[in-house]
């Protein structure tokens, strides 16, 4: 099985979330080759894991998504958008991006980070957030169950508190595209399962929104992925429905070590036996 066994992506059509067409990225001081030769539609309604060993390039892949950065070759189009020809200022504003990247002052309520996420800011912007902004900040504190968290301090909360503060402010602007990167970095197993149940809920309460999450772990999956795009070295080495990218098999050559899957209920869990047993 080999990086040429990832077949042509079809024509995207009108209306996908995302398409990639032949992208790559490269480091122009050192000629290193981040993505190369990268075809990929995510379409409506689409949730898909990102999955591969540590510098396969999955958040550089999710930068490009999140109009973040440029590709050196290839044409990357989002919502509608292509980028380079496009103000992407106006772009990101329309796209959902948690990642830990994100600076929050430490000393922010938990409703005041969700409200930033209205005006795409650090810091608040008080004058544009108006009776039905703050109310909208409630409501997603709410769906994401942690309302009770409204005025703490955002410094004080948990990790797995952060991150569904995070994903709440990402959805204030109310995206048709949400991009998590390792949204479940150092949970506990119950912060984990709850944020599980989190995305579940999410993806079934709004049927048209695309999600892609990096994830080093199947166990993270919540039963509403529904596609996945394993990269190795930059390179596609399979995408598509689930049930044909996440096997033992692609696993095993995404990672370079046996790896067996197995699905109970719409999760997931892998393991790696013993190298040749
Ligand atoms: N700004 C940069 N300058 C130089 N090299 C970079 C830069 N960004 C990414 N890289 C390199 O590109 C490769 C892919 O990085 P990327 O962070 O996209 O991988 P990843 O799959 O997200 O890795 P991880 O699982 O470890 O987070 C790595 O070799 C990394 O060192």
């Amino acid at each position: 099985m080999t990086e040429e066994t990832a077949e042509r992506e079809p024509a995207a059509g009108p209306g996908a979330v995302v398409a990639l067409r032949e992208v790559g990225v490269r480091r122009y001081t050192t000629d290193q080759v981040i993505l190369d030769g990268v075809d990929w539609t995510v379409r409506p309604g689409e949730h898909w894991a990102l999955l591969g060993a540590n510098g396969a390039g999955k958040t550089t892949l999710l930068r490009l998504l999140g109009a973040l950065m440029h590709p050196t070759t290839g044409s990357v189009e989002v919502l509608g958008s292509r980028l380079g020809r496009v103000d992407v200022r106006e772009l990101r504003a329309r796209i959902g991006h948690v990642t830990s990247a994100q600076r929050v002052p430490q000393d922010l309520d938990a409703h005041t980070v969700v409200l930033t996420g209205h005006t795409g800011t650090v810091q608040p912007l008080w004058r544009m957030y108006d009776e039905a902004v703050r109310q909208r900040a409630h409501e997603l504190l709410a769906e994401l169950e942690i309302k009770e968290l409204a005025d703490r301090p955002y410094g004080v909360c948990s990790g797995g508190q952060r991150a569904r503060i995070l994903i709440a402010r990402a959805l204030m602007a109310d995206p048709a595209l949400l991009l998590l990167d390792e949204p479940f970095n150092a949970l506990d197993l119950p912060s984990r399962e709850d944020l599980v149940e989190a995305m579940h809920r999410l993806a079934e309460g709004r049927p048209r929104l695309a999600t892609v999450t990096v994830t080093h772990h199947l166990e993270e999956l919540s039963p509403a992925v529904s596609h996945a795009l394993l990269l190795r070295e930059g390179r596609i080495l399979t995408r598509g429905p689930v049930e044909e990218t996440l096997t033992g098999t692609w696993l095993t050559a995404c990672f370079g070590r046996p790896i067996a899957v197995n699905r109970h209920e719409g999760r997931w869990w892998a393991y790696s036996g013993r190298q040749g047993s």
